[in-house]
C-alpha cells in the first residue's frame, strides 16, 4: 500500500493520530521536499515520528518514483507531504503511476495552505482560481499570473498566490560543467511577489490597458500558516510590499469584492487602518479602479 499523508502546516505535531500510526508501521517513509517545507526541519519529524526520513527531492519523486513504489504492493511505503498531499498539482503523477503498478494508495489528510488561507477572514467560498507567482530572471519576466489575478477581479473573487520555492537550483555555469553543486535554497517573499506585480501593473498601465489592480488594492500577506510564530498583515499592494514578513513560507492574497465581515476580518491585521476608508463593499465594480 502507498499512503500518502498530509503533515499539515506548523509543526511536527500537526501530524494526524492516524497519520502518526501509519508513518511508525511503514517499512520506509519518504519526506516530499521541494514543493512546501515545515520550518522545524527533518531532524525534528524524526525524532518526533521515531523513524528514519528518506528525503524525496523533485529529482527522486519525478525521476525515481519507481524506488519509492519498490515492494508497495506486497509492503507500506509511506510519502509525506507538508499540507495536504493534494495541495500541490504534483502528486497526481506517483497515485497514477502506482494505480498502473497495481499497487493501492491512501490518503491521510491534513490542513493545506489552501484551506488555511481563510484564516485572514476573506471567505473560502468567494476564491478563485488560485496562482503561482514564480521568480523573475533578468531573461525570463512571465506576467501570465496577473492575468489570472485579472479573471479572478472581474468575477469579484479573491486570488491566493503561492509564493515560489526553489530548491537544488544549479548555477548555469555549475549546468553547464555538469556539476551537482546546488544554490542556496530560495523562498519568494511577499514582498518580492508585491514588487513583481507592482512592476507588471506599472508595465500594463504604460501600454495603455484598463487595470485589473492597482497599487492601492487591498492584499493580504501571510507567514507561516499554522506556525506559533505566524505573520498576517493588510494593506494596499504597496505597502505590503515593505512590511517584514520574517522567514518562510509566505502567501499573498489579492482581494476580490468584499462581504463587510471580511472587510471588519481584514481590519485585524491592517498595516494602516485608513487605507480601508475608501472601500465600498457594496459595489463590486470599485474593484477594477480600487
Ligand atoms: C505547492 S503550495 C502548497 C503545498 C502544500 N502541500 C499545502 O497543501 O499547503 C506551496 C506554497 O504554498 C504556500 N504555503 C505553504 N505553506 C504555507 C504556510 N504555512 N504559510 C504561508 N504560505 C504557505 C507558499 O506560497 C508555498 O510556496
Amino acid at each position: 500500500m502507498l499512503y500518502l499523508i498530509g503533515l499539515g502546516l506548523g509543526d511536527a505535531k500537526d501530524v494526524s493520530v492516524r497519520g502518526l500510526e501509519v508513518i511508525r508501521s511503514c517499512s520506509r517513509v519518504y519526506l516530499e521536499a521541494y514543493t512546501s517545507i515545515l520550518s522545524v526541519g527533518k531532524d525534528a519529524l524524526e525524532e518526533f515520528y521515531g523513524r528514519e526520513l528518506i528525503l524525496a527531492d523533485r529529482e527522486t519523486v519525478e525521476q525515481e518514483a519507481d524506488e519509492i513504489l519498490r515492494d508497495a504492493a506486497i509492503s507500506d511505503v509511506a510519502f509525506l507531504v507538508v499540507g495536504d498531499p493534494f495541495g500541490a498539482t504534483t502528486h497526481s503523477d506517483l497515485v497514477l503511476r502506482a494505480a498502473k503498478a497495481g499497487i493501492q494508495h491512501r490518503v491521510i489528510h491534513n490542513a493545506s495552505i489552501l484551506s488555511a488561507v481563510g484564516c485572514c477572514g476573506l471567505q473560502l467560498y468567494n476564491f478563485g482560481e488560485a496562482v503561482s507567482i514564480v521568480f523573475w530572471s533578468d531573461a525570463w519576466k512571465p506576467e501570465s499570473f496577473y492575468d489570472k489575478i485579472r479573471r479572478n477581479r472581474l468575477s469579484g473573487m479573491h486570488t491566493l498566490c503561492l509564493l515560489d520555492i526553489k530548491v537544488k537550483e544549479q548555477s548555469i555555469e555549475n549546468l553547464m560543467r555538469g556539476k551537482k553543486i546546488f544554490e542556496p535554497p530560495r523562498y519568494m517573499t511577499v514582498n518580492q511577489a508585491a514588487e513583481q506585480l507592482l512592476q507588471i501593473v506599472q508595465n500594463r498601465r504604460e501600454l495603455g490597458e484598463e487595470l485589473a489592480l492597482t497599487e492601492n488594492t487591498i492584499c493580504v500577506g501571510l507567514a507561516r500558516v499554522g506556525a506559533p510564530d505566524q505573520h498576517i498583515a493588510a494593506g494596499t499592494l504597496q505597502q505590503l510590499s515593505t512590511v517584514d514578513f520574517g522567514g518562510p513560507l509566505h502567501s499573498l492574497v489579492i482581494s476580490g469584492c468584499m462581504h463587510p465581515l471580511e472587510l471588519d476580518m481584514l481590519r485585524l491585521f491592517a498595516v494602516e487602518p485608513s487605507s480601508f476608508d475608501q472601500i465600498n463593499v457594496e459595489d463590486s465594480s470599485t474593484y477594477l479602479s480600487s
